[in-house]
């Protein structure tokens, strides 16, 4: 069988401290980069081996994937970076923390801007010194293609063309691939393979560094999708990620 694994970066800096991220470039907190290790481990235990590996612009997905080849003595793979692999734009709500926002906006409000399909927060303003269009590292993206906010649709919009053109198509060569990215371009990317509607992707919730793989066979239809790792842990850091956006009482 072949197999692409998803995985989310370690636990980020702004992870630990419940603040909305997108596009801001923050760092791993020291269990993130342990997660990274670990998912290695896990990977590692399972007998898989990758032949290629992608990751998103942003630090925190980088530094996971170093963690991760690393830890399977497999850093000599070809590695290919995109924007397109990059976390939802969070707009005007990166940096905020998630319950303040909550308590401030109300729970069902942040609930639609992290979990909505077609709703996206407030824009960043292109004045902004976060604004991808300051940033060197996109200066080769058409400005009409950089967001200053997104929804779930518009992610996808951006990263299932790379999908479809560069990633998938690539198992025709190899047998197992890596994918290195963030919650929500990892939902658009599982919505798209297993055909989730709109209304149900608002429950699937992805932990920080559990590899999830899944499996297609000789003729590339996609078989079967799990995660490796104690399902008890998993679920409860999915249930974690569900509630980060909760008012504290
Ligand atoms: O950008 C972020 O804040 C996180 O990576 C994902 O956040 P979410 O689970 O609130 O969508």
């Amino acid at each position: 069988m072949k197999k692409i694994v998803l995985l989310r970066h370690g636990e980020s800096l702004w992870n630990k401290e419940n603040r909305f991220t997108g596009w801001t470039d923050v760092d791993l907190s020291d269990k993130g980069v342990e997660e990274g290790y670990e998912a290695g481990n896990l990977l590692k235990e399972a007998g898989i081996s990758f032949q290629m590996a992608y990751a998103s612009y942003l630090k925190r997905a980088v530094k996971t994937l170093n963690c991760v080849l690393d830890r399977m003595n497999a850093d000599w793979i070809p590695v290919f970076k995109s924007w397109r692999l990059n976390e939802k734009h969070y707009g005007a709500l990166q940096g905020l923390n998630k319950s303040e926002t909550a308590a401030r906006y109300g729970n069902e409000q942040v609930h639609i801007w992290r979990r909505s399909y077609d709703v996206a927060p407030m824009p960043l303003k292109d004045s902004d010194p976060e604004s991808p269009i300051n940033d060197v590292r996109y200066s080769h993206v058409p400005l009409c293609d950089l967001p200053r906010t997104e929804s779930l649709k518009d992610a996808i919009m951006r990263v299932i063309p790379y999908w479809e053109c560069e990633i998938f198509p690539r198992l025709t060569v190899v047998d197992n691939i890596l994918v290195v990215a963030h919650g929500n371009s990892l939902r658009g990317i599982v919505k798209y393979l297993k055909g989730i509607s709109d209304t149900d992707i608002a429950n699937l919730n992805i932990p920080t560094a559990m590899p999830y793989v899944f499996e297609f066979d000789e003729s590339l239809n996609f078989v079967r999708d799990y995660y490796l790792g104690d399902p008890e842990k998993i679920k409860q850091m999915q249930d974690a990620v569900a509630n980060q956006g909760i008012a504290k009482k």
